[in-house]
C-alpha cells in the first residue's frame, strides 16, 4: 500500500533550456487535498514539449518535469476527491474543468480558470510542489500534468477517468494533440458539409484538424506543409489536396495567391498548426472575403507577434484561437473515447514511434524528423 507515503519512481527531469532531459530517481509526495496520485502508463510527446524544453515559452521554469499528453492508473486520492478512485484508467488534462468557474459555466469557452495560475508558475494549487530530486530540491509541475514521470500529482478537475476498455498506449494522445485538431475543427471552427478548408503544418494536431473537416464533409480539405513527406499522411487522413509552397507555387505566387486562386476567393475555413507567426498572416489572408475564419492552433515563441492589414478583419475575415480543440476535458472525453472505441476516431494512425521511457531524449529528436507524427513513451520501460 503506497497511498499516503511519498513514492520514488524514475522521471525526466528538464533541469535547463536546451538541454537534454535527466532520468533518474525523484520522490513524489502523496496528493493533497483535492489532487489525485497517478501512475502514469504511456506518454507522448507533443511539439509543446520540445517548444518549451527549448526555452522559447514565456512560462518555462526549470527545473520542472514536462510533458502533457499522457495516461495512466490512479494509485491514491486526496481528501475530498469524487470524480475519480483508485484503480481507474484516467487521461491528464492540461485544461482544467471545475465545472463551477466562470468560464465552466458560460458555455462559451473550455478555458477553467480554477488552477490556471499556479499551473502556469509549475506549482500545484497550494503554491507547493509534489515533486522532489534526490537531493531534496523541489522540481515544477509543468501544465498541470507533467507525465515524463513514471508517478504525477494533479489536481481532481485536472484528471477525467476514462473507459478501461480504452488502451492507455493509443488514447494518450487524446491528452493533447488529437483532441486538440480535431476539436478545433468540429468545435472552435464547427465547420459544416460543403465548406472549404485549408490547414498550414501536417504534424498530429493538423492532420487531426483535417480528420474533423472530412467527418463533417468538408469539400476541399488543403494541407500546406514544406515537407513532402507529409503528403500520404494528408491524404489517408482526408485532405483533398496537398500543397508545397517550396515547389508547388508558379514563380513570384505567393501561397496564399495560389489558394485564392484555387478556392474561388478564398477559404471558409483556415487552421495554423505550425506556430510561425508568418504562416498565422497567410492562414488569414487566404480566408474568404466576408466570412473566411482563421483558427490559431500553433503556439508561437516568446516575443513573437501577429500582423495583418486591418482591412483584412475590416472586409470580414475573422481571426480566432483555440486551446485544447475548445474540448471540456471532463464533459467530453466520454465521447471522443467512445468515437475511437466505434472507430470513427482515428488515434492509432498516429503513433509512428514507440520507444522506452530511458529513451526519451531520443523521442524529443523524433520529433524533429519528417517521419514521426508521434512518439509514445512505455513509463515501465
Ligand atoms: N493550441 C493548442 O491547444 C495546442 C497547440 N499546439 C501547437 O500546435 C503546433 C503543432 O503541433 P504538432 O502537430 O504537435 O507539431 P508538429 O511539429 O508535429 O507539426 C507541425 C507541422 O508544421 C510543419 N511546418 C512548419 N513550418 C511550416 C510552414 N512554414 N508551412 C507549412 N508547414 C509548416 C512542420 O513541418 P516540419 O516537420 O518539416 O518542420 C510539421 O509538419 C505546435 O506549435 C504546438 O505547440 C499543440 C497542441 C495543443
Ligand atoms: N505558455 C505559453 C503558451 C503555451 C500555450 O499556448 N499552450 C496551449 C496548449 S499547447 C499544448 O500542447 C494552451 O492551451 N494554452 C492555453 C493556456 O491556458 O495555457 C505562453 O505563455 O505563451
Ligand atoms: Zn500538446
Ligand atoms: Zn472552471
Amino acid at each position: 500500500m503506497s497511498a499516503g507515503e511519498p513514492i520514488k519512481c524514475i522521471a525526466a527531469v528538464a533541469y535547463e533550456a536546451g538541454k537534454p532531459l535527466t532520468v533518474e530517481e525523484i520522490t513524489v509526495d502523496p496528493p493533497k487535498a483535492h489532487e489525485v496520485r497517478v501512475k502514469i502508463e504511456y506518454s507522448a510527446v507533443c511539439h509543446t514539449d520540445a517548444y518549451t524544453l527549448s526555452g522559447v515559452d514565456p512560462e518555462g521554469a526549470f527545473p520542472s518535469i514536462l510533458g502533457h499528453e499522457g495516461a495512466g492508473i490512479v494509485e491514491s486520492v486526496g481528501e475530498g476527491v469524487t470524480n475519480v478512485k483508485p484503480g481507474d484508467h484516467v487521461i491528464a488534462l492540461y485544461t482544467a474543468e471545475c465545472k463551477e468557474c466562470k468560464f465552466c459555466t458560460s458555455n462559451k469557452t473550455n478555458l477553467c480558470s480554477s488552477v490556471r495560475a499556479t499551473q502556469g508558475k509549475g506549482v500545484m494549487p497550494d503554491g507547493t510542489s509534489r515533486f522532489h530530486n534526490s537531493k531534496g530540491e523541489p522540481l515544477l509541475h509543468f501544465m498541470g500534468c507533467s507525465t515524463f514521470s513514471q508517478y504525477t500529482v494533479l489536481a481532481d478537475v485536472s484528471v477525467v477517468a476514462i473507459d478501461p476498455e480504452a488502451p492507455l498506449e493509443k488514447v494518450c494522445l487524446l491528452g493533447c494533440g488529437v483532441t486538440t485538431g480535431y476539436g478545433a475543427a468540429i468545435k472552435t471552427a464547427n465547420v459544416q458539409k460543403g465548406d472549404t478548408v485549408a490547414v498550414f503544418g501536417a504534424g498530429t494536431v493538423g492532420l487531426s484538424v483535417v480528420q474533423g473537416a472530412k467527418v463533417r464533409g468538408c469539400s476541399k480539405i488543403i494541407v500546406v506543409d514544406l515537407n513532402d513527406q507529409k503528403k500520404d499522411w494528408a491524404i489517408e487522413f482526408g485532405a483533398t489536396e496537398f500543397i508545397n509552397p517550396t515547389k508547388d507555387l508558379k514563380d513570384g505566387q505567393t501561397i496564399v495567391e495560389k489558394l485564392v486562386e484555387i478556392t474561388d476567393g478564398g477559404l471558409d475555413f483556415t487552421f495554423d498548426c505550425t506556430g510561425n507567426t508568418q504562416v498565422m498572416r497567410d492562414a488569414l489572408e487566404a480566408c474568404h472575403k466576408g466570412w473566411g475564419q482563421s483558427i490559431i492552433i500553433g503556439v508561437a515563441a516568446a516575443g513573437k507577434e501577429i500582423s495583418t492589414r486591418p482591412f483584412q478583419l475590416v472586409t470580414g475575415r475573422v481571426w480566432k484561437g483555440s486551446a485544447f480543440g475548445g474540448i471540456k476535458g471532463r464533459s467530453e472525453m466520454d465521447g471522443l473515447i467512445s468515437d475511437y472505441l466505434d472507430g470513427k476516431l482515428k488515434v492509432d494512425e498516429f503513433i509512428t514511434h514507440k520507444r522506452g521511457f530511458s529513451d526519451i531524449n531520443a523521442a524529443f529528436e523524433d520529433l524533429h524528423h519528417g517521419d514521426c507524427l508521434r512518439t509514445v513513451l512505455n513509463l515501465s520501460k
